[in-house]
């Protein structure tokens, strides 16, 4: 199964970026410029359309939408709402990042109407997907407390409850479908020292269950594989998280098929 799932990933790596989707992305402030250079680098246009007057017309256009609750307000719930529902509605996969979720009611609270609304794919850090499993996480902002082993019976609750996919990220990431379930190696430990990786991965999220809406789970291992893939290839040339931001978008644009092949570390469970 894992060589057969590295094959299908790297044949969906090639064609996202011979498809190039649009992908509508609603997303926090802290991520909305690095969010959408990495999706442009990795070869999807993205657009952040997010007010309620348009967010929902736009998501009837684009090949799939992406919510992230990370910096929340009213007319941004009210468009990541109409923006749901019409993908819904459009037949459209959507992607939730439920960052720090656990926070706040504000933050519950929206995110309890998003999860009605049937995402295609719930794609968080640990923390975060333990707290949406019922359990108690060590979380208290943005970042994870926890490991990803802690919140693997979690996703496995959360995915079955959902019919959705669930990704969890960390130093391995770990993906299920409820049943299914595989593991992710490779990155670099400087992605969690810059904001915003984890917002930037569900926008390329989108962009791969664009082109494979009926592939939800492959769709989501591919994408996880191609940020560890160019992670570690950034690594290698990185002083630190400053330089690393940039040679992370230099290597999602230079990487081929044959190197995501020979690189991406998937693990069926
Ligand atoms: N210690 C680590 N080693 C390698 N990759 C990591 C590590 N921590 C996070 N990542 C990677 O960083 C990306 C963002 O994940 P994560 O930090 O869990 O998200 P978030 O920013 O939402 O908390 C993922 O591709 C994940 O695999
Ligand atoms: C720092 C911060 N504060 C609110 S959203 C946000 C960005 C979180 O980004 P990520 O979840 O990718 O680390
Ligand atoms: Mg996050």
């Amino acid at each position: 199964m894992t060589t057969d799932l590295t094959q299908t990933t790297t044949d969906l790596y090639e064609r996202m970026r011979a498809t190039n989707p649009l992908v509508q992305c609603i997303t926090n402030y802290v991520a909305m410029n690095y969010a959408a250079n990495v999706l442009l680098a990795a070869g999807a246009p993205p657009a952040m359309v997010h007010t309620p007057e348009e967010s929902g017309e736009f998501a009837a256009i684009a090949s799939a939408l992406t919510v992230n609750i990370g910096t929340l307000s009213p007319n941004w719930v009210e468009g990541m709402i109409a923006a749901a529902k019409s993908a819904n509605d459009a037949g459209k996969p959507w992607v939730l990042d439920p960052v720090a979720h656990f926070a706040t009611g504000y933050r519950q609270g929206t995110t309890t109407e998003l999860l009605k609304l049937n995402p295609t794919i719930i794609r968080g850090n640990a923390s975060e997907i333990i707290a949406l499993g019922g359990g108690q996480s060590a979380g208290q902002g943005v970042d994870s407390g926890d490991p990803v082993e802690q919140a693997e019976d979690a996703a496995r609750t959360l995915a079955t409850a959902q019919k959705a996919i669930v990704a969890v990220t960390g130093e391995v990431d770990f993906v299920t479908d409820g049943t299914r379930s595989v593991r992710i190696a490779g990155g670099s430990d400087l992605m969690p020292k810059i904001t915003a990786m984890g917002c930037a991965l569900t926008a390329l999220t989108g962009a791969y269950v664009a082109i494979a809406p009926d592939q939800a789970f492959e769709a989501t291992v591919a994408a996880l594989a191609n940020f560890a893939v160019a992670g570690e290839i950034a690594a290698q040339s990185a002083n630190g998280p400053a330089s690393f931001m940039i040679a992370f978008v230099d290597g999602l644009y230079t990487l081929d098929a044959p190197t995501f092949k020979a690189n991406a570390r998937i693990t069926a469970q």
